[in-house]
């Protein structure tokens, strides 16, 4: 597996500082180092429009001192590079004033008396935001402000160095906080979690992170609750093996008119490597599954019964599933709770209904007796009946999906674009595959497949959630590659899924 740590500030800043002491490496060389390897990923990807403006607009920090120094480099390349300093302050950083400094040998500098010319920034051009990075530590105002907020109206390709000025690294900002948008943000060697969270989508762009060679071991060390998953790959099946390797998955899903959920999670489970899927749908879908999913068993129960799970010889199974389209009627609850009762010590997933079931009142009673690791996969809103209230920012919705994970020792997935993985340790892990396609019908039934059958195999609660969104997400990237992220649906995932 492999995963980028992701830095409070303080902790950003000490990485900083060990990293010019342990290497002996002056701090002005660092930022000449991160402003190289900004300049590396620009020319790859902006060399064809070589003869088009630039536009770097600095502040006085390390981030305008950054700023100054890919202008400069960029210059030297044979860019057509104007520079603007906004001087919000007296004083510039030390970085900063050297590279002032430097630059002013090669070009001049405008500072903000004449704020006219930004009317004249054309949309093919390119604005770099070297304003403010790490460093802020308040809301945006004065001259400041006023600068961000025209820029932000520009149709100019706009792109943030490290992070878009005003955006908080690790924390929430105040909704009527003035932050630049920018297209894209390229960060310096680890993610941010500000850019793991909806919240911050139009301050946040694509954000892509580049290597700046800071102290590795630093990082090794330092201990971390956030996560961004870059990679996890399944193990390899060994050459004599058999079905009853692969273990024996029980999918309780599907009701009236809610079948498609049964038989997507199901097809996703066959496909995920698992040895042996028995579904248990209400009595009357038993001819549609069968010729859905052939290579499926099938029990049923009488569609209006509570008493459904006796005749299932539970230790038969190495993992459940339960949720995909059971609906959430009575009977539905009563479904829910005698698998619980039954499922001690199982590994088991919560999904859909059933979560929506867990959410009302009298399933929150339920909820202690969830087995040790129960993977739950609920959407935002899904969560938020679970807790049983709302959030305020992102933040917090991030502090209660640790601490509900933690107090029930549950893994909780929630579900969207860089999906949350929390873990009963209180770790998180965001989710690096996936698009936009995927918000669709039947995507999550699929997950709940997937997850189940890695479950089924012997992987931990803890590497089938990780490993299950990963390439959940990597089949939805693959079906979005062949047809475009508007044409995909939930079979795509399937057909799309490659171990
Ligand atoms: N990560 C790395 O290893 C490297 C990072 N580099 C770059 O450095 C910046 C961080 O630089 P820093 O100087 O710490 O901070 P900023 O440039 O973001 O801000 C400068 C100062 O501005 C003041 N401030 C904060 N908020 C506001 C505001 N809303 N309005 C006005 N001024 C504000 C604050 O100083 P005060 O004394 O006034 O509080 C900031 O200190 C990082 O993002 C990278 O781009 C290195 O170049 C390479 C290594
Ligand atoms: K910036």
């Amino acid at each position: 597996m492999k995963t980028l740590k992701i830095l409070s500030a303080s902790q950003t800043k000490a990485l900083d500082a060990f990293t010019i002491e342990q290497e002996g490496i002056a701090s002005v060389d660092l930022m000449e180092r991160a402003s190289v390897a900004f300049v590396n990923w620009f020319m790859q990807e902006y060399f064809a429009v070589q003869q088009l403006s630039i536009h770097v607009f600095c502040g006085l920090g390390n981030n305008g001192g950054d700023g100054l120094a890919i202008a400069r480099l960029l210059r030297q390349k044979g860019f057509k590079v104007h520079v603007f300093v906004v001087e919000y302050a007296k004083q510039k950083s030390v970085d900063c004033e050297i590279n002032f400094g430097k630059i002013q040998e090669i070009t001049s500098i405008q500072t903000e008396s004449d704020l006219a010319f930004l009317k004249n920034i054309k949309p093919n051009e390119i604005i770099i935001d070297a304003l403010l990075g790490a460093g802020v530590n308040r809301s945006v105002t004065g001259i400041l402000k006023t600068i961000i907020e025209q820029i932000n109206v520009l149709k100019a390709t706009k792109i943030s160095i490290d992070i878009a000025s005003g955006l908080y690294m690790d924390s929430a900002n105040l909704p009527e906080d003035v932050i630049l948008k920018p297209d894209k943000t390229i960060t310096f060697q680890l993610p941010k979690l500000a850019m793991m969270l909806p919240q911050n989508q139009a301050f946040v762009g694509d954000w892509q992170v580049i290597d700046i060679g800071l102290n590795q071991q630093f990082i090794q060390e330092t201990k971390v609750e956030n996560y961004y998953l870059t990679e996890i790959l399944p193990e390899v099946r060994q050459n004599f093996s058999h079905k009853g390797t692969y273990g024996h998955s029980l999918l309780i899903a599907g009701s009236r008119g809610m079948m498609g959920a049964a038989i997507l999670s199901a097809k996703a489970c066959l496909r995920s490597g698992v040895g042996k899927l028995t579904c248990l749908v209400p009595d009357f879908a038993y001819d549609i599954l069968q010729i859905s999913v052939p290579e499926a068993m099938t029990l049923t129960y009488p569609e209006s019964t509570h008493e459904v799970l006796s005749e299932i010889e539970i230790d038969n199974f190495q993992s459940i599933a339960i949720g995909p389209g059971i609906g959430t009627k009575p009977e539905a609850f009563e479904l829910l709770k005698s698998t619980l009762l039954m499922a001690k010590n199982k590994a088991v997933v919560i999904d859909a209904d059933a979560l929506n079931l867990l959410g009302t009142e009298k399933g929150r009673a339920l909820l202690t007796l969830l087995p040790k690791n129960t993977i739950l996969t609920p959407h935002p809103k899904e969560f938020q009946k679970l807790i049983g209230h709302t959030w305020k920012d992102d933040f917090e919705k991030l502090n209660l999906l640790r601490a509900f994970a933690e107090k029930y020792e549950v893994i909780v997935v929630l579900k969207g674009y860089q999906s949350a993985i929390a873990m009963p340790d209180g770790d998180i892990f965001f989710n690096s595959t996936g698009n936009a396609g995927m918000a669709t019908a039947g995507s999550g039934d699929v997950l709940t497949g997937i997850i189940v059958a890695l479950l089924a195999q012997g992987y931990s609660a803890k590497e089938a959630a990780l490993l299950g969104v990963y390439q959940h997400g990597k089949a939805g990237d693959f079906a979005a590659g062949n047809r475009g992220k508007m044409a995909l649906i939930a079979s795509d995932i399937i057909e799309n899924l490659r171990w």
